[in-house]
Parts: C-alpha cells; structure tokens; sequence
C-alpha cells in the first residue's frame, strides 16, 4: 500500500487541479496535487512538501478531510486527504503540468482517477461548494 498525501487547494468556491500525464500511473487524468510519503514523512509533512514541489504554494493551514483506500489491481494507493485554505503564491504547474482553477460544483469524477469519487462527493456537499 502506497501512502499519498493529496490537497485540495481551495478559494472562491474553487480547487485546484493538475493534470497527470499519459506515462504517470492513473494517466490521462486530473489530480488533486500531491504525492508519495517519504520515509519519516506524517501525512502534513508530505503534503506541504508536495506542493511545494508541484504547485509553489506554502502551505498555511491544512484540515484533514478523509482517507481513502482503492486498489487499482496494478498498485494499492492509500490517499491522505487535506482541505487546503490558506496558503502564500498563487498555485501553478512547476513541474510543467497543466493547472487550473474549477468550480467545486463542475468537478467531473470520471474525469479523475476512480479513488477520487468520494473526496468529490464530499467536496460538493460541503460549505467549500456554492
Ligand atoms: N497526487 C494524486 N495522486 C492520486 C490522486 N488520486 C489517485 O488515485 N492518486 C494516485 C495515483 C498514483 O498511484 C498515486 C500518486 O503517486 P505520485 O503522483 O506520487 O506518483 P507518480 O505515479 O506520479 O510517480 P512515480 O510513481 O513515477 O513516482 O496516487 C490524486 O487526486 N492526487
């Protein structure tokens, strides 16, 4: 099992999100920016690394909203989810990923990968969705 921090950068009823590419695994796919735990690594530590690293934001505050566990036959994938709603920089695709900013309520689940279905239903039920 593979541990993943995963944050939900939010502003504006909006989150933000990267594109995985064709030769990642679950490619082809929008993500909420994130990545593997390392070793020592709690979930927050990874998370602000990770964003850090992908998005340029520093994280301020981070609120744990779930975790979630999906095998996708090829690889077991723990995901350690965070609302993320205060931070510094404006997010954008370091590492040369596609980003952009959606509408909570627009969020497609099929257009991410499939252990991403409950965090988008929770997403759009909540006060973060208009
Ligand atoms: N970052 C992120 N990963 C997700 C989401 N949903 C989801 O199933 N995942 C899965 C896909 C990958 O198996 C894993 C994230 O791994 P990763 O992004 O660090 O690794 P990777 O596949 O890009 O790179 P690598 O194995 O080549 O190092 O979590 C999501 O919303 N965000």
């Amino acid at each position: 099992m593979i541990s993943v921090a995963v944050g939900v950068i939010v502003s504006n009823k909006q989150v933000y999100l990267t594109y995985r590419n064709a030769t990642q695994h679950q490619g082809d796919k929008w993500e909420f920016p994130g990545g593997k735990f390392e070793l020592g690594e709690t979930g927050k530590d990874a998370l602000k690394r990770e964003l850090f690293e992908e998005v340029g934001i520093i994280v301020k505050q981070a609120q744990p909203l779930t975790q979630i566990t999906h095998d996708y036959g090829d690889k077991s994938v723990l995901l350690d989810v965070y609302i993320v709603d205060e931070f510094e920089n404006e997010p954008k695709g370091k590492e040369g990923q596609h980003g952009k900013w959606l509408d909570i309520k627009k969020l497609d689940p099929l257009a991410f990968p499939k252990a991403n279905i409950e965090i988008i239903k929770m997403l759009q039920s909540s006060s973060y969705s208009a």
